[in-house]
């Protein structure tokens, strides 16, 4: 049975003034499954990534054409909510960014700008999304402590908790782990390996072994294309492209 596609990109090219960053992207994700974006520096991984939510929209001089859909619906129609859409397509960036707040309060930001104030609730919110990121045990003694007041590992999965509390369809993570130590790190992968098959999950990542411990999918960018996208065990084992061979192998990049 055909799985059930969350995202589509269809012929999506993003200019920076007159420089083409993505040459025509056609991608499609599936509902639950890990996506990992991977490819040399330069390549357009995160122009991509931010298109998925219009964050490229911030930028002075951007251009995109082609068409992104969530669930069917055309992401940059001009009736799009952006605020809702980013609450439906969440990220995590490559530095933690906390806000300089208690912890509590950063994982119930988004409830409450969306109007909840039940107690109940929010406390709920805060243990469920915590625990799915992989914290709780950590903090659950000092929520109410600024989140700054963290390591560095700790605050990206408060950041991570954060996202989940509003429930999104989508995460989208850039290079999520590459600013942490390796302890860090391993404990947001394997934390990632339990979201696995309850989040619709789009990671960029220049770590090789985090892509193919991690992802279901993989997709292979150079110079602005798509140059392969398959099940990670067939892009790290059998590509199909001597240009994903090559970077796979430590050729270039
Ligand atoms: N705000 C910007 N203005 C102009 N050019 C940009 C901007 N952001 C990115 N670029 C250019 O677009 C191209 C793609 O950049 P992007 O950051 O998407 O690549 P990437 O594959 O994510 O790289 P990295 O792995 O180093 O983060 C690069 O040539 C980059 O210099």
């Amino acid at each position: 049975m055909a799985k059930e596609k969350v995202i589509t990109s269809n012929d999506v090219h993003l200019y920076y003034g007159d420089f083409e960053a993505l040459k025509g992207i056609d991608l499609d994700f599936n509902k639950n499954e890990i996506t990992a974006l991977i490819g040399p520096s330069g390549c357009g991984k995160s122009t991509y990534l931010r298109t998925l939510n219009r964050m490229n929209d911030l930028i002075p001089g951007v251009k995109i054409t082609g068409d992104i859909r969530l669930r069917g619906q055309d992401i940059y129609a001009s009736s799009q909510d952006v605020v809702q859409l980013r609450k439906q397509v969440g990220m995590v960036f490559q530095q933690p960014n906390p806000f300089p707040f208690s912890i509590y309060d950063n994982v119930v930001y988004g409830l409450r700008l969306a109007g909840v104030k039940d107690r109940a609730v929010l406390d709920e919110a805060v243990e469920t999304s915590l625990k799915q990121a992989a914290i709780w045990d950590e903090v659950k003694d000092k929520l109410h402590e600024s989140a700054l007041s963290l390591s560095g590992g700790q605050q990206q999965r408060v950041v991570i908790g954060r996202v989940l509390a509003v429930q999104p369809e989508v995460i989208l993570m850039d290079e999520p782990t590459s600013a942490l130590d390796p302890i860090s790190s391993t404990q947001i992968e394997n934390m990632l390996l339990e979201l696995r098959g309850q989040y619709t999950i789009i990671l960029v990542t220049h770590n090789m072994h985090q892509a193919s411990r991690i992802s279901d999918k993989t997709a292979f960018f150079l110079q602005g294309r798509l140059i392969e996208f398959a099940e990670t065990k067939t892009i790290f084992l059998d590509p199909k492209e001597q240009e994903t061979s090559d970077y796979i192998s430590g050729r270039f990049g």
